[in-house]
């Protein structure tokens, strides 16, 4: 139904929080929101942001559905996750749709989003049979394990940018887990996730297992603060990262924090030039700029600067802007009319600062009359740049490219790691030795050779530096939801510290020929305190 629509049709009928199973109303308020068609400037949806008293709802809720899920074996949950993906992928276009409205994406980009949406849940849905502890034999017949376990009530914080995919990327590991989750969207972007919440009550999982609040700061700081919430996992910029830190650390919780970026992308003079152009714009243009890894300081060899900057420049041009449903559409709109007016404002800093607009870095007004109060600008390339100005500097979230220029290996490195930031880094070159040779320098958790802004669930995606830590996707995504329990098992009598006075151990041999697991433990602190030599 909604995959047939067109821009400026769409509004939301029904509620926007998910409890227990169900699309609900929030039983109380903590501010209202509107939430955009970005392409058309129309307000979609007004909706009640959650209060204390839901938030408390939806965690009891999670608890609940977290006795059940968490007993559930491996495969039983992989089963589920598996129907969940593929319900994503037969409604991909739909899902795509309601991203493309609420996001202003172009739809064709939207479609890959959920596709590394669908993708992650299958990933996580194929480790979930094969989360095992270890084995581990001690003397005297006495062993011990390891069982890997969920943590509990996990809370997701998205941003605007990925709002389904960032759903899916927080929820798919923490459910293969046997974890429940209660999720918040940015209120910018309310809507797509509530099809995730059905399409899981769909596949089966128990409800209240996923649920969804709505808000901004007020019902985030509920969440983070809640005292059955475990784990807290957020997106977004690195101010509020650094506030749901400070609430999680009061608690004791767990984050995962996955912030903002200025990443560099490092294009070397005997790179595949046609590549290099594809690369700079993949890194750059994708969802109108608004991408954490964007490789928007583009360190450009010298000798090839002219080249790849008339090039990049061609290519930024044919970027056919427009109404983000259009399946010839590239660039939509900018999220809201706020954003566009602070990335035009960085554009006039750059220009203030000495650097010189070579396309773009202007409002766009379509043609077509519905879409003249949409937020849309021209991609902008910007040259003469230096490493002091403030867009080379600092995260714009738009589609703003930097071009600087460099002479050598070590001093584009030098550069490029000069940032507090260290989310991703790009690298295009024919030389494979340098290609790892700079990768391995480079301070960045995600790196790129010969390519840029690709997302494949297998990797480990995450951040060095103020861009955050802890990861999302790949196998290590299982170890931050989940908590190791240690069991140790004896087998033999227990050789109790306070039965009888303790034998002093002399040597090697009968400290590794003791019969019980507790004693080889107990014994050397014996030792030490007895064995004059060994204290003095
Ligand atoms: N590293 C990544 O994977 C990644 C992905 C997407 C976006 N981002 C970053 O996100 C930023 C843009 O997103 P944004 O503008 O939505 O970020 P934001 O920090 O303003 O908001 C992110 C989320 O946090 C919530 N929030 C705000 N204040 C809060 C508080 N005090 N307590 C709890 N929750 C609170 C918001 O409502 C929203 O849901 C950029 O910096 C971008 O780089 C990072
Ligand atoms: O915006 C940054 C990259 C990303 C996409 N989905 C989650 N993170």
């Amino acid at each position: 139904r909604i995959a047939a629509m067109s821009t400026g049709t769409f509004v939301v009928s029904q509620p926007l929080n998910y409890r227990g199973g169900a699309r609900v109303e929030p039983v109380d308020a903590s501010g209202t929101e509107k939430a955009f068609e970005p392409a058309t400037g129309r307000v979609i949806a007004t909706f009640t942001c959650s209060g204390e008293k839901e938030v408390n709802l939806a965690v009891q809720d999670a608890k609940a559905a977290f006795k059940i899920w968490s007993q559930k074996s491996g495969m039983e949950r992989c089963r589920i996750l598996l129907e969940a993906a593929r319900i994503i992928r037969e409604r991909r276009d739909e899902i795509a749709t309601m991203e493309t409205i609420n996001n202003g994406k172009s739809i064709f980009e939207a479609r890959w989003d959920i596709d590394t949406s669908w993708q992650c849940l299958e990933y996580y849905a194929g480790l979930a049979g094969s989360m095992a502890g270890e084995h581990i034999q001690l003397p005297g017949g006495s062993f011990g394990y390891t069982r890997r376990e969920p943590l509990g009530v996990c809370v997701g914080i998205g941003a605007w940018n990925y709002p389904f995919q960032i759903a899916c990327w927080k929820s798919a590991p923490a459910l293969a887990c046997g974890n429940a989750m209660v999720f918040k969207p940015s209120p910018f972007t309310p809507v797509s996730v509530l099809l995730l919440a059905e399409i899981y009550t769909e596949a089966g999982v128990p409800p209240g297992l996923f649920n969804v609040v709505q808000g901004g700061a007020a019902t985030g700081q509920f969440l983070c603060q809640h005292r059955d919430v475990a784990k807290v996992s957020f997106t977004g910029s690195v101010p509020t990262g650094s506030k749901i830190m400070e609430m999680s650390a009061k608690g004791i919780k767990p984050v995962t924090l996955e912030l903002g970026g200025k990443s560099p992308l490092i294009i070397f003079s005997d790179c595949d030039m046609k590549n290099a152009v594809k690369g700079a714009l993949m890194a750059n243009f994708l969802t109108q700029g608004e991408v954490c890894c964007n490789g928007t300081r583009v360190f450009v060899q010298k000798e090839i600067l002219d080249q790849f900057t008339e090039e990049v420049v061609k290519q930024t041009q044919r970027i056919k802007i427009g109404d983000p449903l259009l399946e010839d559409t590239r660039m939509g709109p900018l999220i809201n009319r706020p954003h566009l007016e602070r990335v035009l404002g960085f554009v006039k800093v750059a220009k203030e600062q000495g650097a010189k607009v070579l396309c773009g870095g202007d409002v766009f007004v379509p043609e077509d009359p519905k879409l003249k109060d949409g937020y849309y600008m021209r991609p902008c390339v910007l040259t003469n740049c230096r490493d002091d100005m403030t867009c080379v500097k600092e995260e714009i979230f738009g589609p703003v490219m930097s071009i600087l220029s460099f002479d050598t290996e070590a001093e584009v490195l030098e550069r490029a790691n000069d940032t507090t930031f260290g989310l991703a880094a790009g690298v295009f070159t024919r030389d494979i030795q340098r290609a790892h040779r700079v990768v391995a320098e480079l301070q960045a958790g995600m790196c790129f050779i010969n390519n840029y802004n690709v997302s494949p669930v297998e990797l480990p995606f995450g951040g060095y530096k103020k861009s955050g830590f802890g990861r999302e996707n790949g196998r290590v995504t299982i170890e931050y939801y989940s908590q190791l329990k240690t069991v140790c098992v004896e087998m033999g009598d227990v050789e109790s510290a306070f039965e009888h006075a303790v034998t002093p151990v002399n040597n090697e041999s009968q400290l590794h020929d003791c019969g019980s697991a507790a004693a080889c433990w107990f014994r050397p602190r014996v030792l030490v305190i007895q064995d004059k030599k060994m204290v003095q």
